[in-house]
């Protein structure tokens, strides 16, 4: 990228910064041969010319994008799989994903939850059999589990799968219209199986939700099996090469041995054998939820790179009268709207990191039969996948706002990068349904710390702030993060006593929690905030880089701590020991980070080390051509392609005589 001819302002910010760019990119892959590793694989796709569009996706119709996006995913997938065996390397598919398909692939659902599901709910004779064929591609499926009527509550699921000890076989039906499956990506027209979420019923009795492998199209013709109805749902908001779909089956049998039985089991007689814990069925959706907060951290980095380069370029105004137009990147509104979102990118990526190595510790002790951490790990990947994503969204879309009306262009991407980003607040659980799950986890970590029992680390801060809620405001990292967990605490004592509060009034447990349920969220989200400053700011400070890059990072976290501080500081003087003072000093320190940060912005956004075939963006290119390359795409528009579009003929010229007439 170095000698590519830049725009003089990017060369000038690039040149200010204080920091090694190549350190910072190091240190996010995780090493100097990691990114040495990840250059050559992105150099490789991205020199692949099938995988280049000649136009623009968006100009497709709806069945071109569908059917361009599967050509250029069985052509990735043969690259990469031609590239793993040459050099042994695990890509990150995400990243060169969105430059191949600029939205998402309609493979998604078959490497990010049919894979994943085979692994972490079959048995090892199950694997054995399905495994090889799926990793190969030999099959290819999804994770169909949302009905039309039921989404968020899963234990509502109608699809049912009745055992017949006869044939041994399940019977899958779907009676109703509500019951269809609705939303599976791939589904439409990309899968011949599914892992097919549905009710067990053994003579007549419910067992609750089970998986089951389902083969749904011939593998020769890729027609629907008899008895199987299935088909795309239709254009979106985001997602349009998802392909996600919709399916109902109609007396469709499948053999016994289809039932993933890693947890609970069904004999052939029809016997029932409980596995260790029922909620282990749900561990795809916990995984997947971990991996949304790295997602939010690439998705949050995409629009940061865009608007900060965008930024450094655009001149629009004046600071002083008698002096040129300013970059708008120097307008201290402009850095609060952007440097945020470089800020959360990181947060989001070592919280990630940690979020991992927590599932990872907690998959090791449930191989072992110890399941005491799993509620902490479901409760903290529900608030966490939560906020991450909803913190995405809104980072994203202040992205695209900040670059005004080109930032409307689709050729800026931001729009795109928006409905991608603005999605996880909605699958993998619902954002509102998720805060709750982890409310429930709260309230009876308060209940023990009120009894004084020990509590997992993540909730400790309870016990720690009925000891002592009376500490002294510091306007010190460590201070802030202190505050955020005090907030936390007051928010969760105040959503109990309410539930307390109903319950003596005469309502039952249940109408007591709905009436409190908005504190009990808002607990919840000051829980995550918490969790986010408290595991950022100690990776930070524990991370080992060159005093310069060390000083740079450290502003970012801090400006994340003080940013959220001042959002929501009236959580803070109602719930902590913060001074009116003390926030006065906080907004000094918020305006001395972003003016810190401000010369290394560009530096900070070089350092994602996102190639502007993975930005797809007019405005966020490395050489910052924005305008030339407005142009260049404006070019390709079809209606450009004719100096007069039939419809003067047909319609505008009619209309004009008529009105001379
Ligand atoms: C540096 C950058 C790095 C970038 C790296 C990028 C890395 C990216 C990597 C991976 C990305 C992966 C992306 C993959 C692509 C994904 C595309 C996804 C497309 C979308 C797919 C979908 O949406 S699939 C469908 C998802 N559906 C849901 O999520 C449904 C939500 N609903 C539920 O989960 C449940 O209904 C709910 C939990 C809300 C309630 O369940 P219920 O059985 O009713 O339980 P409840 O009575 O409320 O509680 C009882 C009890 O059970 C506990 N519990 C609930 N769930 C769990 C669980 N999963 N585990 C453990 N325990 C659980 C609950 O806490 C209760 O406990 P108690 O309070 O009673 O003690
Ligand atoms: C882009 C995209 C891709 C998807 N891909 C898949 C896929 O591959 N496979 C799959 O199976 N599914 C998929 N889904 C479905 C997704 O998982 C669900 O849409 C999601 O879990 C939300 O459920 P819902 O649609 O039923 O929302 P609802 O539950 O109907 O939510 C509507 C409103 O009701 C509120 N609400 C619901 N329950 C409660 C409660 N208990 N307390 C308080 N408020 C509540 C919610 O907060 C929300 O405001 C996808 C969805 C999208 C958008």
């Amino acid at each position: 990228m170095a000698n590519v001819k830049c725009n003089p302002d990017l060369v000038r910010e690039r040149a200010k910064c204080s920091f090694d760019v190549n350190e910072l990119i190091h240190l996010i892959d995780g090493g100097e041969n990691a990114t040495k590793e990840k250059r050559h694989f992105e150099e490789t796709i991205f020199s692949v010319k099938e995988l280049q569009d000649a136009v623009p996706e968006e100009y497709l119709s709806h069945k071109d994008r569908y059917e361009n996006a599967v050509r250029k995913a069985t052509i990735l997938r043969d690259v990469c799989r031609e590239y793993m065996k040459k050099y042994n390397y695990k890509p990150n598919r995400f990243r060169v994903g969105h430059g191949v398909f600029k939205d998402v692939s309609p493979f998604l659902l078959h490497d990010g939850m049919f894979v994943a599901t085979i692994i972490g709910q079959g048995t090892p004779e199950q694997q054995a059999e399905w495994l090889p064929k799926a990793e190969n591609m030999q099959i290819i499926g999804t994770y169909a589990q949302t009905e039309l009527g039921h989404g968020s509550f899963i234990r509502g699921l109608e699809t049912r799968a009745t055992y017949d000890p006869k044939t041994e076989e399940f019977i899958l039906n779907n009676a109703t219209l509500s019951s269809f499956k609705w939303w599976p990506g791939g589904l439409g027209s990309t899968v011949n199986h599914c892992i097919v979420v549905a009710q067990l019923f053994i003579n007549g009795k419910s067992y609750g939700i089970q998986p089951f492998i389902v083969q749904i199209r011939d593998l020769n013709t890729h027609k629907p099996l008899p008895g199987v109805k299935v088909g795309e749902i239709g254009p979106k908001m985001g997602f349009q090469t998802a392909n996600n779909g919709f399916l109902g089956f109609e007396n469709f049998r499948i053999p016994r041995m289809n039932m993933l039985m890693k947890n609970a089991q069904v004999l052939k007689d029809g016997t029932f054998v409980k596995g260790m814990n029922e909620k282990l069925t749900y561990g795809t959706m916990v995984m997947v939820r971990v991996g949304i907060v790295g997602d939010c951290s690439l998705n949050t980095s995409l629009a940061a790179t865009i608007a900060v380069r965008y930024s450094a370029v655009r001149h629009q105004s004046k600071i002083k009268a008698k002096e040129p137009e300013v970059q708008i990147l120097d307008y201290v509104t402009q850095q609060h709207k952007l440097f945020i979102a470089i800020a959360s990118s990181h947060v989001f990526r070592n919280v990630y990191s940690w979020l991992s190595k927590s599932y990872l510790n907690v998959m090791k002790d449930l191989a072992q039969g110890k399941q005491d951490h799993l509620p902490e790990l479901h409760a903290t990947a529900c608030c966490l996948k939560a906020v991450c994503s909803r913190d995405a969204g809104s980072v994203v879309e202040e992205c695209r706002l900040a670059c005004g009306g080109h930032g409307y262009m689709t050729s800026s991407n931001l729009p795109l990068v928006y409905g991608f980003t603005i999605a996880t607040v909605t699958y993998e659980g619902e954002q509102t349904v998720l805060l709750l799950q982890t409310a429930r986890y709260l309230v009876k970590a308060w209940l023990a710390a009120l009894q004084g029992k020990v509590l997992a680390p993540s909730v400790s801060y309870l016990s720690d702030w009925l000891k002592n809620d009376n500490v002294r405001w510091q306007n010190t990292p460590e201070g802030i993060v202190k505050g955020f967990q005090h907030v936390a605490a007051g928010k969760v004592k105040a959503a109990y006593d309410t539930i307390q509060k109903y319950i003596k009034l005469g309502k039952d447990y249940e109408d007591a929690w709905n009436l409190a349920s908005v504190q009990l969220m808002k607990a919840s989200e000051a829980h995550s905030r918490s969790i986010l400053c408290e595991v950022s700011w100690g990776e930070v400070i524990r991370t080992s880089a060159s005093p310069n890059l060390l000083q740079v990072l450290k502003q970012l976290a801090q400006l994340y701590l003080v940013y959220w501080t001042l959002e929501t500081s009236g959580d803070f003087l109602v719930y902590s020991n913060i001074s009116k003072d003390d926030i006065a000093i906080l907004r000094e320190k918020y305006e001395e980070l972003l003016a810190a940060i401000r010369p290394n912005a560009v530096g900070l956004v070089d350092a994602f080390d996102l190639r502007d075939e993975i930005l797809h963006s007019t405005l966020g290119s490395y050489d910052g051509r924005v305008y030339e390359r407005l142009m260049e795409e404006a070019l390709k528009s079809p209606l450009n392609q004719e100096s007069v579009n039939a419809s003067f003929h047909k319609y505008l010229k009619p209309l004009m005589e008529k009105a001379k007439l």
